[in-house]
Order: structure tokens, then sequence, then C-alpha cells
């Protein structure tokens, strides 16, 4: 007898019901959900979105390659569809199903029923429940919300995106790029002997300017490149930028942590839990400045300033309603809600821009070629123009047609969500038409709109695998698209895109239909002025170590770019040497 209570064999049979029996019980169950689909399927033993599966990947996946026992997981292995590209598609159909004990998930390759799902916003909604928990953590928002909610988060936040605001990132973004760049020069100037001007910081260099330029144009705080040592304000236990930082770094181990571990679990829980707190604080705060500048008829043309402006009657605490200076701003706008999103500005705005920022200097390093044809774009721009900061945004960033192909490309070949989660969380009757045939998805299903599987289809971008980003701009004549064209122009959030040649739903860069991005003029915004400050007076190149030619450096850079995996967004991990060179 163990435990006094059971015996051996009671364990034994537990431990098969709940480890194999039940497992094997739920395969079927899936299985037949799959079946009544009418797609194909395909097994696998872990669930993708399973949170043990998710903590515990990175450790079993290893053990199970050693054992040559991977393909059990094949359909959910780290990064798979990063890696799988289009193939997966090549051999299963533009649209199957992956079965396993934790549930069924459609990978969806078809651009036309890409389409129709994101138009369905409440038939396939994004995951809220289980995927973006995390995101809700300092009060309601666009990203964690979905149907009536959402319509509301998105039709207030959608005007605070104004070009007031891009001017912000504009300016900001060529001070930010200005002194990095600075700071790469003399690394080249005084360190060429020891380090042949190397950039060795590339990732944590776009993560600080990405990071530096969203605080600007979400809080009106303004982060100089090189940090003053400064402690916390009274009061506090980690400055503004310590309290982000740590937020932004460990997202993912936030996400999964709980609360009731921040007082009294192990030292990253309690850490943690120190930094939403002061993080919380230190946003009341800014809140409450923006409030009183606006008392003051100031409008500090940041995202917050633009939400606490707000007329719309769902932000506004109503008359009825008791309220204080921690619910309600002065003019009465609901603080709960312009804490949340400005959170989400800094979290959906920080990462992926300094990523897309990273792919495409490395991408652009790697293809001189490609340079001297952005460089005819950029030398146009600057002929004449002694300071930088007199390149007014509004008249420079139209004309960066060509500059703008390279930030398309990076995200065609790197996108920083490689599928877009949708799902039938919650919902019924959930279907899509697909070869005017109609297929129903069941609840509580995940859908992935494959981004990664239409980007390196050849069918919509011919020669997938190059970098090319003239194909964004050349006319139609020049580069032949077998698909339908549709002119995106309309669909974007603004004038100016450069994006004219691509059937919908074959690029997913910044998502598709209503819950696209938002942010998207802004990041063109903060990279194009990017390329502008770097690219003025040098060239990047890929360094050529004195065994190799250039095209062996070529290809141990890209099989790098290629092994980038999915940690929140795709990240590279592997280093990448380039070096920033005078070109005049
Ligand atoms: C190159 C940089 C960026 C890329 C590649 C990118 C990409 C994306 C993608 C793929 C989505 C999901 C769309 C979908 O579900 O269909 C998204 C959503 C979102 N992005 Fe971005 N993004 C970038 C920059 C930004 C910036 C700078 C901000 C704000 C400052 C921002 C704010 C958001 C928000 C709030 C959402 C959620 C929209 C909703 O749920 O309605 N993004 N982004």
């Amino acid at each position: 007898m163990i435990f006094g209570i059971f015996s051996y064999a009671q364990v034994a049979l537990g431990l098969l019901v709940v480890n194999i029996i039940y497992p094997l019980y739920r395969l079927r169950v899936n299985r037949q959900k799959a079946i009544a689909t009418g797609l194909p399927y395909v097994y696998t033993a872990a669930y993708e979105w399973s949170v043990s599966w998710l903590l515990l990947r990175d450790i079993i996946h290893p053990v199970l390659q050693k054992l040559n026992l991977d393909w059990l997981v094949k359909y959910s292995g780290p990064s798979w569809n990063f890696y799988a590209k289009n193939t997966v598609h090549e051999k299963l159909g533009d649209i199957f199903c992956v079965v396993s004990p934790g549930g069924l998930s459609v990978f969806v390759g078809d651009p036309d029923v890409i389409c129709e799902i994101t138009k369905k916003r409440t038939k396939f909604p994004r995951p809220v429940k289980s995927v973006v928990k995390v995101m809700g953590y300092f009060g309601p928002s666009i990203l964690s919300s979905e149907h009536d909610e959402w319509r509301f988060h998105r039709r207030v936040t959608n005007k605070t995106f104004t070009e007031p605001n891009h001017k912000v990132v504009w300016y900001d973004s060529l001070y930010q790029a200005s002194a990095m760049r600075d700071e790469w020069i003399s690394n080249l100037d005084q360190k060429t002997s020891t380090k042949e001007g190397i950039v060795f910081k590339m990732g944590s260099d776009c993560m600080k300017l990405a990071l530096h330029v969203v605080t600007l144009a979400s809080f009106g705080v303004q982060m100089p490149w090189t940090s003053q040592k400064e402690g916390p304000p009274p009061g506090y236990e980690m400055t503004f930028r310590e309290a982000s930082e740590f937020f932004l770094e460990n997202l993912q181990f936030m996400a999964y942590c709980p609360k009731w571990l921040y007082k009294y679990g192990p030292k990253m829980c309690q850490d943690a839990g120190v930094a939403v707190k002061n993080m919380r604080r230190h946003m009341m705060e800014l809140i409450s400045i923006e409030d009183e500048k606006l008392q003051n008829g100031q409008d500090g043309k940041n995202l917050l300033s633009a939400m606490l402006q707000t007329d719309d009657p769902e932000a506004r605490v109503h008359a009825d309603q008791v309220h204080d200076s921690l619910s309600a701003s002065k003019s009465g706008v609901r603080k709960d809600f312009v804490m949340g999103n400005s959170a989400i500005f800094l979290l959906a705005g920080h990462e992926t821009s300094a990523r897309s920022l990273e792919y495409a200097l490395f991408l652009f390093a790697m293809h001189p070629d490609v340079q001297e044809e952005i460089f005819e774009e950029i030398d146009g721009i600057l002929e004449g123009v002694g300071n930088i900061y007199d390149l007014k945004y509004e008249e420079v960033f139209p004309k960066m047609v060509k500059t703008s192909g390279v930030l398309y490309e990076a995200t065609r070949l790197f996108p920083v969500t490689p599928y877009i989660p949708k799902s039938t969380e919650d919902v019924t009757n959930s279907w899509f038409i697909y070869k005017d045939k109609r297929y129903d998805i069941p609840p509580d299903s995940m859908v992935a709109l494959n981004a990664i599987g239409v980007h390196y289809n050849p069918l919509y971008w011919p020669d997938p695998y190059t970098f090319k980003p003239s194909r964004w701009y050349q006319t139609h004549k020049q580069e032949p698209v077998k698909a339908e064209i549709q002119d995106t122009s309309r669909v974007s959030s603004s004038n100016f895109d450069a994006a004219r040649l691509y059937k919908r739903g074959t690029y997913l860069g910044f998502g598709e239909g209503p819950r696209n991005c938002p942010g998207k003029r802004f990041a063109q915004v903060e990279i194009m002025a990017t390329f502008l400050a770097l690219f003025r007076e040098h060239r990047m190149e890929l360094v050529i170590e004195p065994w190799e030619t250039r095209q062996e450096a070529f290809e141990r850079a890209w099989g790098a770019l290629q092994r980038s995996k999915m940690v929140i967004t795709l990240n590279l991990f592997e280093e990448i040497k380039v070096r920033l060179v005078y070109r005049k």
C-alpha cells in the first residue's frame, strides 16, 4: 500500500488512464471533429496552445529529437510552421486540420478564405481567453477584447493614430537612429583594429530604439539614447524605463505567472509583481500629467493624450456613476481604458517594430545590389539637405516608396507572427467557403491564418525565397504576378502605401481585415526615418570572414535568419556580423 490508501495497482491504473487512455480518447474525439469538417488532417502529440506544452516544449523537444521521436510533434514543435513555410500546404493542401489530444487546429493558407475569416470577425474571434490573457494586465484593451467591447476600443484607439502623432514618431526616430549610428561609427573609428567596426548589438539596439520611440509617442516620455543613470523617484522601486523593460522582456513568463505568487513566490515572481505595481503607478502618474496639461489647453500629441480627449460615450464615466481621480480623468474619461490601451501600444509597438527593423537591416546588408537602388531614392531626398531634422515628415515620407518596399519585403520573409491566431472560441456556426464548398469548423477550435504559408507561396510571390523589395513598387508589367491584383491603398490607413501589387490575403505582415494592425503607419514612419538617418552617408555590409567567399558568407547569414525562433514574435538568436562603412 502507498500513502496507506491506494495500492500500486490502483496508482498504475490511474496513471494509465490519465496519461494514455484519456489522451487517446481526446485524440479520437478531436479526430471525429476533423473528419466532420471534410478537410484533410494530420496528427500531433501535443496541442500547440496548451500552456504546459508552451512552457515545456523547449526542454522536451530536444529530448525527442535525440530519441528520433520528434515526428510525434511535427505539427506543434517549436516554430514548426515558420520552418515549414509553404511546403506544408504543398503536401496537405491549402487548408488542413492538426489533430491532437488537447484540441483541433485548422491551418489556412488560401488567401480568399483568409479574407473571409477576417471579415467574419464575430464567427472567428481572436482567442482572447486562451492566448492573450497577459494583455489584460493593465486594464481592458483593444488586444484583449472581442465582439462589441473590441469595437469600442478599436473605434477610439483608431482616432489616436493621427498625423501629428506620426510627426512625433518621425522626429524622434531621426534623433534616436542618428544617436545609434553615431555610437556605431565611434566603434568603427576608434576600435577598428580590434572590432573591425562590427555592429555587435544590432538586436538590442533596435529594441532600444523602438522602446524609446514608442514611449515618447505613447506616453510623452522622452528617453535620450544614452541614458543617464537615474534612480527611481521617491516611493517607487523601479524607474518607468526599468519597469517597462522588465515587463517587455519577460512577457512570456508574466503571461503564466499567477498573480498570487507576486508576493510570496520565487524571486522572479516577486520581481514581476514589483514591475507590474511600478508600471501601473508610473502610468497613472503619466495619465495625471497629460490630464493636467489638457486642462491647461496643451495637447501632448501622444496616444495617451489623444485617448483622454475622446468624446466617445462608452469611454466616459456617466453622470450617474460614482467616480474619483483614480477611475476617471478630469474630463470624465475612464482611466482603466486609457491605461489598458496605452500599455498595449507599448507592448504591440515595441518588439514588432524592433524585430522588423532588425530583419530589414540584416537583409539590406546582405544585398548590396538592393542597397544601390534604395540609395538612389535616399540620396534624391537628402540632396541639398544640411540638417537631417529639416526633413519634413509630410513631404519626405510619401516619397520613400522604394525604401518602404524594404520593410514590406522583410516582413514578408520574416513576419513577426508567422501565423495570425483566430478561433471559434465561445461561438457556434463558424464556416467558410473554399472552392465552392462550405466547411463548418467546430466550436473551440484554433484557426491559424498561415502568414508564412502564403508569404512563401510561389503562386503569389514568384521566387519566394528571394529578398526583392522591387516587387512592391515595380509596375505590374515589369513583374507579372499570377494572382488577381488589388489596389490595397484603399484599405490602408493612409493615402501613402507602396504596396499596390498584391492580392488581398497573400500578405499578412500587418494582419488583414478589421483587426489588422492600427500601428502600421506608425511603424512605417519609424523605420523609414531610421533608414534615412543610418544611410545618409553609410552603407551596411555583411562581414566576410577570411576563410569564406561572399556567397558562403551570404549563405551563413541566410541560414541564421532561417533558424529564427518564435518567442512571442519571431526572433533571431544567432549572430550575423555586419558593419557600417562610409559610402561617400
Ligand atoms: C513593423 C511593426 C509592426 C508589425 C509587423 C505589426 C504587426 C501586427 C500584426 C500582424 C497584428 C495582428 C493583426 C491581426 O490579428 O490581424 C497587429 C495588431 C496590432 N498592432 Fe501591430 N505591428 C507593428 C507595429 C505596431 C505599432 C507601432 C503599434 C502601436 C503603437 C501596433 C499596435 C497594434 C495593435 C493595438 C494591434 C491589435 C489590433 C486589434 O486587435 O484590433 N503595432 N500588429
